[in-house]
């Protein structure tokens, strides 16, 4: 099996090209592969297909390194789109329609390592996530082994849930981290995601992603913390969240409006395994 090796600000993948023949693997061999020891190393593996969706272009499927699926990859669709356009099947500048396993979203290739993506209006609605909500709030008391946090909800096509914290270097976030990820009012499972305001315009964030862990970035977590914080006032319809592996800009002018987000998208190495 060909492959590219990518990454969005640290988020790696392996895009596969499966445009003549789809060929996905159980999820077993998805996570050999994930294996930074003995396989290749991703956070996500995203494919590259015909579309279903004929108002798309293409569609791209997104599993994690346990080789679960997921509805939607920020990064991997600017890694997606970037493919695309050095295959010379997408023009630069232009909307392009591509389908993701939770809807279409459209990208624009800005350069052959940027790309800004509409990714479809921010959902706050629990049982689309799913999370256990008797309704829709700004802010939830989750509890944690007797202890209550305060999250925000919301799906991006994936489920996020959001904490303000004060410190992102705090220890006990390690723990926390896979905690509220694998807690049972996410009947899924949830993308945790710790955002520091910094001001108005400024989100520091890391991630605990379902499905692969800590990672150095998490492109719709970083839709949802700016989508959170913003329905609650407290930051800017424009803001920079920057995560350990780098910055992404976030722009949503509030309900009714769908939310784009600008970033980088690199390749690393093209291998066959
Ligand atoms: N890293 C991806 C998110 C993967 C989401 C996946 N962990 C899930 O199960 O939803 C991103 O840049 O948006």
């Amino acid at each position: 099996m060909r492959f590219t090796k990518m990454h969005g600000i640290g988020n790696d993948f392996v895009v596969v090209d499966w445009r003549d023949d789809v060929k996905l693997p159980p999820a077993e061999r998805i996570a050999a592969l994930a294996d930074r020891h003995t396989g290749i190393g991703f956070d996500q593996l995203l494919s590259v297909e015909p579309a279903r969706d004929p108002s798309c272009d293409w569609y791209y499927g997104v599993w994690n390194a346990d080789g679960s699926p997921s509805g939607q990859c920020g990064n991997g669709v600017r890694c997606v789109a970037a493919w695309l356009y050095r295959e010379g099947v997408i023009a630069r500048d232009t909307d392009v329609r591509l389908e993701s396993p939770s809807g279409p979203v459209t990208v624009r290739v800005l350069a052959a390592d940027r790309v800004t993506v509409d990714m479809g209006e921010p959902d706050f609605t629990p049982s689309h996530l799913p999370f256990d909500a008797p309704q829709e709030a700004s802010s939830y008391m989750l509890d944690v082994d007797g202890t209550p946090v305060t999250i925000g909800a919301v799906s991006m096509g994936n489920p996020h849930a959001v904490l303000e914290v004060p410190d992102l270097g705090d220890p006990h976030l390690e723990n926390l981290g896979p905690v509220v990820t694998g807690h049972a009012r996410f009947a899924d499972g949830v993308n945790t995601g710790f955002a520091l305001r910094v001001d108005r315009k400024t989100i520091r964030l890391r991630v605990h992603e379902r499905g692969s862990g800590w990672t150095r970035a998490c492109g719709t977590g970083a839709c949802a913390a700016a989508a959170v914080l913003q329905r609650r006032g407290l930051v800017d319809a424009v803001v920079d969240v920057s995560l350990p592996g780098g910055t992404l800009t976030i722009e949503w002018h509030g309900p009714g409006h769908t939310l784009w987000m600008t970033g980088p998208a690199a390749f690393v190495f093209e291998g066959e395994i």
